[in-house]
């Protein structure tokens, strides 16, 4: 597991550890992390160009003693000071001393020396920082060249608690983090502007740490949530799902829908609605019936919503039922929030972010740049856990820290791809997987599954769901017992 600390923890362990250790331990280890991650993407460290911008905090520290050792070994730095007179007085005597160069933001030489350089560091501020870049820090990052740029602990103008950017930010190549991941390093917008992550072990234990506010699965986390058939399991006791999705004038939201539940381990799938006649044709192996969900015999959960149209009565039915549900899609604007947070099984909902700017009323861009906070309201309202879908996708429930998703790509954005995901996640509730697992595992597997289709080409949902069980193979390897 990937786990991700608020600010609030990150200086909370700090201080743990520094009241056990020598004062400025933490920031040599830090600098001397940075500095070696520096080395290896210089490759050869002896006669390089890199430009410190530094900041008027640690995290400007940080940047100043890592630069002093990579002078040491040769390298030609400078330090542009956003704020001299506060800039981080025992890093700037390190840098000094091996020989580094200062400048100061406002000098007419401070342009050219990033411009010049190979690799930029960005120590402007870490888990300190407040909004985005101002004026003097976006104008010296605008600046950059062809460098490689390192960005210290997190991109200065990301917030650290959410990933969200107002205003200008860096753009890193690579992210050196201490201690512990930040939660905008793993969401989105924030993530992609991190670049890739190196997390630095600077002596904080998870005790120390406390309450971790995002987690993203791993392979052998979603290996472990794997539901594997027992020698005795029947298709009750692996979990027989429900599908209620679909209408006569969009059958096809049916058909995917069952067929990503037909990967997604449940013993078997029950489709009930007007697309029977759709879902059989292609899909023999479903039950399938005409009339009201509560006559359709029984399920360990419902999906609900894909290509729905106005169904409502089909939707009441299904949520009276005592049994985890899936809302997706139609269902997400036909359900109530009080009928939902009154029900006694779990909820899990799907919305993207422009159906989770409806449902809360705000601009679809207010959703995509505040996802966690987002996600967070929404299961707050409902009472349910919520998987809000996009270029990272969250699980989050009343507790525990948000699920992120790593595993998306921008080739799963197409027409049907939602459908394949409810019945695979409404699949793994049927198999017994709470909602936040049967959501995250769901997405995970989902997300891959899209890479293995798409190989870098367009793909169409139906390509999706028929790549699950290569991804299920590869990740379970259900085979090896
Ligand atoms: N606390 C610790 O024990 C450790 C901290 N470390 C480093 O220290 C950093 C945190 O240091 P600080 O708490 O000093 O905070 P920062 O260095 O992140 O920034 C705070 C300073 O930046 C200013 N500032 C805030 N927002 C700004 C903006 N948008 N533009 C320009 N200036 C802005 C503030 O006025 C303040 O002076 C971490 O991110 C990490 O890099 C590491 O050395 C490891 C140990
Ligand atoms: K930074």
């Amino acid at each position: 597991m990937r786990t991700a600390y608020s600010v609030e923890s990150v200086r909370a362990g700090e201080r743990v550890v520094m009241d056990r250790g020598p004062e400025g331990v933490l920031m040599q280890r830090a600098a001397a992390g940075l500095a070696a991650e520096c080395a290896r993407l210089l490759g050869k460290v002896y006669g390089a160009r890199v430009t410190l911008l530094v900041g008027s905090g640690d995290n400007g520290g940080d940047a100043l003693y890592a630069g002093a050792r990579l002078a040491r070994r040769g390298a030609g730095v400078s330090a542009v000071l956003l704020a001299p007179e506060r800039a981080h007085t025992g890093g700037l005597a390190a840098l000094r001393a091996a020989g580094g160069l200062v400048v100061g933001a406002d000098e007419a030489r401070a342009e050219g020396v990033v411009a010049r350089a190979g690799l930029v560091v960005d120590g402007i501020v870490g888990i300190g920082g407040r909004g985005g870049l101002r004026e003097d820090a976006a104008r010296l990052v605008a600046a950059v060249r062809d460098a490689v740029v390192v960005a210290v602990d997190l991109p200065s103008g990301v917030d650290a608690d959410t990933g969200e950017v107002h205003g200008d930010a860096v753009r890193a190549d690579v992210t050196v983090t201490f201690g512990a991941y930040k939660p905008g390093l793993l969401i989105d917008p924030g993530r992609e502007y991190a670049g890739v992550v190196r997390l630095v072990d600077i002596g904080l234990a998870p005790a120390d740490l406390g309450r971790a506010e995002a987690e993203a699965l791993q392979f052998a986390d979603v290996e472990r949530l794997l539901p594997v058939p027992g020698g005795e399991s029947d298709k009750y006791r692996r979990g027989v799902v429900g599908i209620v999705a679909g209408s006569e004038r969009y059958p096809g939201a049916a058909v995917l829908a069952v067929a990503g539940a037909l990967r997604g381990g449940a013993g078997a799938v029950r489709y009930v609605g007007p697309a029977a006649d759709a879902v059989i044709a292609r899909f023999p192996e479903t039950l399938v019936s005409t009339g009201p969900p509560s006559k359709a015999g029984r399920v360990q959960a419902w999906v609900v919503g894909p290509g729905l149209g106005e169904d409502a009565e089909r939707l009441g039915e299904v949520l009276a039922a005592d049994v985890p549900v899936l809302i997706d899609a139609d269902g997400l604007r036909l359900a109530g929030e009080r009928d939902v947070r009154e029900r006694r099984a779990p909820t899990l909902l799907t919305p993207h972010a422009g159906e989770a700017a409806a449902l809360l009323g705000v601009a679809r861009e207010e959703v995509e740049a505040g996802r966690l906070s987002a996600a967070r309201e929404l299961a707050r309202r409902y009472g349910a856990t919520v998987l809000l879908k996009g270029s990272t996708t969250l699980v989050a429930s009343g507790e525990g820290p948000v699920r992120v998703n790593p595993t998306g790509t921008p080739w799963l954005a197409t027409a049907g791809s939602g459908d394949v995901l409810s019945g695979l996640a409404g699949s793994l509730l049927a198999a017994g997987l709470d909602a936040r697992d049967a959501g995250s595992v769901g997405a995970y597997l989902h997300g891959l599954a899209g890479r293995y289709a798409s190989e870098g080409a367009p793909v169409g949902a139906h390509d999706v769901a028929n790549a699950i069980p290569a991804v299920w193979r590869e990740v379970g390897r259900p085979d090896r017992g």
